[in-house]
């Protein structure tokens, strides 16, 4: 008798170059749009996924509009406007605590290469958190009410990952074990925390895993157990060149 693994099709898409990615700003849970770049990369993410006959049957997005608007220009393009939208915060960026808004050039110049790096890339040491009062703070804002005072005021990797597991093996797995292709439409450390929890990968060695904007990142998933496991590990990126380039100026930002 042949057994066969239910499986299904994850694809990863970190939003399209967002105004403050081109500014060189730490962003974190700031809603910046996309920049005219970031429109381009997204609606070419969308030919790609034609291309490829990757066609989603229903987004996930977070609750911020780079990634919102990435998901409608892609899916557009696709034809797959129609499709069924969940957003949750649970796949935000990480909240940047008090570097949100900051310079990452001038941030590393001013606190030097070991703390830029500790803060930008370490799994558990968050920058010092945001206070109410900083016009960058999330303080007030009414998609996060729900939340309380357990919203962020900042977060290190390991609280994304801690905030996003719940939710990649709750709903994503739910539509993707109902037999539905999914896109998951989200941020560089959010996906970070994805790609960590899929493929297992070390606190250390996530560190230097960086994810470009705009180019889907494929994996095919078994969803019989109670948490995805990736088929292809590394997922597949849609356009490898372009995503190795895209990967090593994500690295060497704030240089
Ligand atoms: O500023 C941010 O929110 C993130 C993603 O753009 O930056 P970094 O890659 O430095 O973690």
């Amino acid at each position: 008798m042949t057994s066969t693994t239910p499986t299904g099709t994850l694809i990863l898409l970190r939003h399209g170059e967002s105004t403050w990615n081109s500014k060189n700003l730490f962003t974190g849970w700031v809603d910046v749009p996309l920049s005219d770049k970031g429109v381009a990369e997204a609606t070419h993410a969308g030919e790609l996924l034609a291309e490829r006959n990757l066609l989603p049957d229903v987004v996930h997005t977070s609750v911020l509009r780079r990634a919102i608007s990435t998901a409608n220009l892609a899916l557009d393009k696709a034809d797959r406007h129609w499709i069924p939208v969940r957003r949750h915060w649970r796949l935000n960026e990480r909240h940047y605590g008090d570097l949100q808004g900051k310079d990452k050039k001038q941030t590393l110049e001013t606190y030097g290469e070991e703390q830029f790096m500790l803060w930008r890339r370490s799994y558990d040491t968050p920058p010092p958190p945001i206070s109410a009062d900083n016009e960058y703070s999330q303080a007030g804002d009414p998609r996060y009410a729900e939340l309380g005072d357990a919203a962020p005021q900042t977060e290190c990797l390991a609280d994304v990952v801690a905030r996003l597991e719940p939710y990649l093996n709750g709903p994503i797995k739910d539509d993707l074990a109902a037999g539905k292709t999914v896109l998951v439409a989200a941020h560089g450390n959010s996906l970070r925390a994805v790609v960590k929890l899929l493929d297992n990968v070390s606190d250390e060695a996530i560190a230097a895993l960086n994810i470009p904007t705009g180019i889907p990142l494929v994996y095919q998933v078994d969803v019989a157990g109670p948490t995805l496991k990736p088929l292809n590990p590394g997922g597949e990126y849609l356009d490898p060149q372009a995503a190795a380039e895209a990967v090593k100026a994500v690295a060497n930002q704030g240089r």
